[in-house]
């Protein structure tokens, strides 16, 4: 389904609910299958979550994750330790072309039956669940976080729990810090020193607990993009949301102030507020935080600021290649965009085209990092239901703050 985003003001003061992390969700969803003492709340309601529960409870012997990356990357891990059970995981035509070796290899390695079905690298995979005996494991950390913190997931369930050591420059840390930090909540020892982390076994069941899931930063990134292109004096507030979050696309509020948006906490909300509209070029980078880049890439295009964007390298192997993704599509609306496999440079730009048809491909990112640019010119968004990999009710609630959208 296309979409038109019609030039829109919002209101001067609005609210939006956010729905949950979907990487806590999908970490503490696997968790809870491991150790079902557990009770969730505030659990994504993203088609990548709704993946992920499904995955966990079916006995089927096929399990297709769609477009889930962390569905497809925790799972391998999780299936590789359900002794007697064969299973062969499965996704999109995208998730056919995004590696999985390094994770497959590492758990070869501890001593799992894991067979390509097409193409050596890449899924679907067969895996006959087996009980792992080896307990230590290298593996290059540069190309995702996901694959170690699948290992880091299962590893408290191994008779001799884990040790991981990490080669080259490690990916996107927080996402493994955050990893590290649930498992801490749930009981479970582990350290991270220099390139080496360790996870004791599980000797004593973790007491039962309610794990609350912060709301999804990444999903937030889209609001702070909103106020930075709105009036001074705008304000939008978010919730539910901490000042100490695991999630590393929290930096936004950093990021943010370039942009004169100040970000207020209070009890579990955060209040985005346009303070000052002077502007200045952006160097930023983001190994750290991969998923807010469209965002701010647009947020600079939109308000005709240059950029320089460092640390993409992980962009190229996502939903599509982002970096392409993005030059393409800024360069439809008349922007200036240089893209090298690891960077962006964007030059300032004067004009937005009206009436511009953003593709999406398949990437729910693409199609949310766009639609703030409506309130300065209209903007048609295609296939816009893509959002619900991570946020579902995202154009209902861009209408509630007064976007005007039409089929
Ligand atoms: O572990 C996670 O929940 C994620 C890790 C990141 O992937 P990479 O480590 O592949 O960059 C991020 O881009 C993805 O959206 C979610
Ligand atoms: C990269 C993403 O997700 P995944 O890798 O889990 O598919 C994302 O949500 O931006």
């Amino acid at each position: 389904m296309q979409i038109t985003l019609h030039k829109s003001e919002i209101a001067q003061k609005s609210s939006v609910q956010i729905t949950g992390s979907k990487s806590e969700s999908n970490r503490l969803l696997l968790l809870k299958a491991l150790y079902p003492v557990f009770t969730l709340k505030n659990v994504s309601n993203s088609d990548d979550s709704n993946l992920m529960t499904s995955a966990l409870s079916s006995n089927s012997e096929i399990v297709d994750i769609h477009h889930a990356g962390t569905a497809m990357r925790f799972l391998t891990a999780f299936f590789a330790i359900q002794e007697g059970r064969t299973v062969t995981l499965t996704g999109s035509k995208r998730m056919k072309e995004r590696p999985i070796k390094i994770l497959v290899e590492a758990l070869k390695a501890l001593g799992a039956d894991i067979e390509y079905e097409l193409n050596e690298g890449f899924p679907p995979i067969k895996i006959t669940g087996k009980k792992l005996t080896r307990h230590k494991v290298s593996l290059a950390a540069n190309v995702s976080s996901q694959y170690i913190s699948a290992l880091l997931l299962i590893a408290s369930k191994l008779e001799n729990g884990l040790e991981l050591t990490l080669e080259g420059e490690i990916t996107s840390v927080p996402y493994i810090k955050m990893t590290l930090s649930l498992l801490d909540e749930i009981g479970i020892e582990t350290s991270f020193e220099d390139n080496v982390i360790t996870v004791k076994p599980n000797t004593k069941n973790p007491m039962p607990k309610t794990l609350v899931v912060e709301s999804d930063w990444s999903s937030a990134s889209y609001y702070f993009s909103i106020v930075a292109i709105s009036k001074v004096g705008t304000e939008i507030c978010l919730s539910s949301y901490k000042k100490n979050s695991l999630q590393g696309d929290s930096v936004l509020v950093d990021i943010y102030k370039y942009f004169g948006v100040e970000t207020i906490f209070k009890d579990h909300t955060i209040t985005l507020k346009k303070i000052s509209s002077e502007v200045q070029p952006l160097e930023l980078d983001l190994k750290n935080a991969p998923d807010i880049a469209q965002t701010i890439a647009v947020t600079c295009f939109t308000l005709g600021i240059p950029c320089d964007l460092f640390g993409l390298h992980t962009l190229k192997i996502k939903e599509t290649d982002r970096l392409v993704a993005l030059k393409t599509e800024i360069e439809k609306l008349g922007g200036d965009v240089e893209i090298t496999d690891k960077s962006l440079h964007l030059k300032a730009s004067k004009n937005i085209k009206e009436f511009v048809s953003i593709a999406t491909y398949n990437d729910h990112r693409m199609a949310m990092a766009f639609a703030p640019i409506a309130l300065k010119s209209p903007i048609v968004i295609e296939d816009a239901m893509v959002v619900s990999k991570s946020y579902p009710t995202f154009w209902d609630d861009l209408k509630s703050i007064g976007f005007k959208i039409s089929q």
